[in-house]
């Protein structure tokens, strides 16, 4: 774990006002508190010599009024820093994601860990521990200059002990660095059990085998408890370790400044100074110690969210360049002839899922012209993962895929908690052009206006995570109304009428149908009408061999 990772700066342009803000208030800080030694050591020589008194005293009081409203500042600024940073961090994560093939996406409960728990942790590393690391680089060297001019044996004390505290920072930063990570890794699984387990309640339940789970939970939480408690245990020791040895330093600039007040070789004023000095070298380094470990979480999903945005070998060169052909650059219109006949193909593809020993396609020849193609064959023979490919969400492991801008109907469409008018209008080339009268033609097609408009909200009726209040039927037609706002000139379509009655599916096909009339629809049905209607009918079999009508 390195102390500063100049990535974050570089991908989070936006990131480097308010650090370089708290790095300045930081050093800022630091200067009143020598100013403050100061100033006290002059007040408490005003009241020993009983000379006048104000003079300091308001220097004092002007001081701390400056400490407070710099601590007041710190504060504003560190949750300007902390959200402006972890914001981006899920920005740019989601955004890396979504541009790679589904191949190259993290596990998602380990995606999720990271961009929600990760970016936020990050927070902290960013608005505590960056400032802290900033304030250590200028802070010791001013003290010390200062103190050099003040009472120069002390300086040299200072001088001599001071560089102990990094080292030794360094030496508990190393072993917990270890224990972050183990901390880190439990805290993924963690997430990643409970969350498949969640998913499974209703299985689980149904067949009473719920609570045997909680076994599996409570093992698995207990090993982030106790890495957490190892992690808690170094951080309290490195703190007060190094708080023993700023101490002793201190104490030994104390007892020499006394020795010399005895002896009458420094006066009361410099000697107070000093003394009141020392600390100041001491505590940015002290501090870094402490905040460090508040934020090695931080930097440890830091380390990860930078890794998992870094350009793969199969990124183009720019990392934020979309593998996928982005819907603006092939809109559904008069141009949409394509030259060779087609408009998406996959050519002599093989795919193979990562970290799987067997191919799932292989030899697949599929070119998609304009009008419907419908795909059928066995359960299992890859129909769903030729969409992908198609589609551009997967990339083959050997062959040629030549995909175009896609809406694809999955056959789970994703729904999101929100109104009905923002999941019709989730495809982002939607949003524009989709009038509330262009919704409601969609929702009629699709047979789910007079359902909608019986709502007491009508487009506005919020639905809950994954289109909680609508039947699996009223979701596959949800799915498919947005299809018909899409402009992709390729619609795919996964089993679109599996959840339905006879009247659905018959508009269903009815509207895969018109849909086809303009672009290349790409079905994978087992509904007879929809295959008399084919212009292209594809059976995959288990070898994956196609065999074209
Ligand atoms: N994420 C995955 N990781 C590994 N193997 C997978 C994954 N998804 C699917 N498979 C395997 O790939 C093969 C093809 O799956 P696919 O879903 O494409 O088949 P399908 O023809 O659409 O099936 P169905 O008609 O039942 O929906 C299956 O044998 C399945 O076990």
């Amino acid at each position: 774990m390195k102390p500063f990772d100049s990535r974050l700066l570089r991908l989070l342009p936006g990131a480097r006002r308010p650090v370089l803000a708290l790095g300045a208030i930081g050093v800022a800080q630091g200067v009143a508190a020598i100013v403050q030694a100061f100033a006290v050591a002059a007040v408490v020589v005003a009241v020993a010599r009983h000379t006048a008194l104000w003079g300091p005293l308001g220097l004092l009081a002007a001081v701390l009024v400056v400490r407070a409203l710099l601590t007041g500042a710190t504060e504003l600024v560190s949750s300007w820093a902390g959200t402006e940073v972890s914001a981006g961090l899920r920005t740019l994560l989601l955004r890396t994601w979504l541009a790679r093939s589904a191949d190259q996406r993290p596990e998602p409960a380990a995606a999720q860990t990271l961009a929600t728990q990760g970016a936020t942790s990050v927070e902290t590393y960013v608005a505590r521990y960056l400032p802290a690391l900033v304030a250590a680089a200028v802070l010791p060297v001013l003290a010390v200059v200062t103190l050099a001019f003040v009472d120069l044996w002390s300086a040299l004390i200072v001088v001599l002990t001071l560089p102990l505290l990094p080292v030794f920072a360094a030496l508990i930063g190393k072993a917990t660095a270890d224990a972050s990570d183990r901390r880190w890794r439990a805290m993924a699984a963690l997430a990643g059990h409970f969350l498949d387990m969640m998913r499974g309640l209703p299985t689980l339940s149904a067949y009473g085998r719920a609570s045997r789970q909680s076994a599996t939970i409570r093992e698995v939480s207990q090993r982030h408890r106790t890495a957490t408690v190892a992690t808690l245990k170094l951080a309290f020791l490195s703190s007060a370790a190094l708080e023993l040895l700023a101490t002793i330093s201190v104490a030994l600039v104390a007892v020499s400044v006394g020795i010399r007040l005895t002896w009458g070789s420094i006066e009361l004023g410099p000697g107070l100074a000093a003394i009141l000095l020392a600390p100041e070298a001491y505590w940015p380094i002290r501090r870094v110690g402490q905040e460090f470990h508040a934020a090695a979480d931080g930097a440890q999903a830091l380390e990860d969210i930078l890794t998992s945005t870094s350009p793969t070998p199969t990124d183009r060169s720019d990392a934020h360049t979309p593998t996928r052909p982005e819907l603006s650059s092939r809109r559904v219109g008069p141009e949409l002839t394509s030259r060779r006949g087609w408009e998406a193909g996959l050519e002599d593809v093989a795919y193979r899922y990562p970290g799987t020993g067997r191919d799932v396609l292989r030899d697949l020849t599929l070119r998609v012209p304009r009008g419907l193609t419908v795909v059928t064959g066995p359960s299992g023979t890859g129909k769903t993962t030729a969409l992908e490919l198609l589609c551009g969400l997967r990339e083959p492991t050997t062959g040629q895929a030549s995909p175009i801008a896609s809406h694809l109907v999955t056959q789970r469409p994703f729904l999101t908690a929100g109104s009905i008018r923002s999941n019709l209008t989730l495809a982002g080339d939607a949003t524009d052009e989709a009038t509330d009268d262009r919704l409601w033609s969609a929702l009629r097609q699709v047979g789910l206006e007079d359902l909608v408009r019986r709502l007491p909200d009508g487009l506005g009726t919020p639905l809950g995570d994954d289109g909680f209040g609508l039947s699996a039927g009223q979701r596959a037609r949800l799915g498919v109304a947005r299809a018909l706002l899409s402009s992709a000139p390729l619609v795919a379509l996964d089993e679109p009428t599996a959840h339905l009655d006879p009247t659905s599916t018959a508009l269903i096909d009815d509207v895969v149908r018109s849909l086809a009339r303009d672009r290349a629809v790409v079905v994978v049905t087992h509904r007879p009408s929809l295959v008399a209607h084919a212009d292209q009918h594809v059976t995959l079999s288990p070898v994956a061999q196609e065999v074209a009508r």
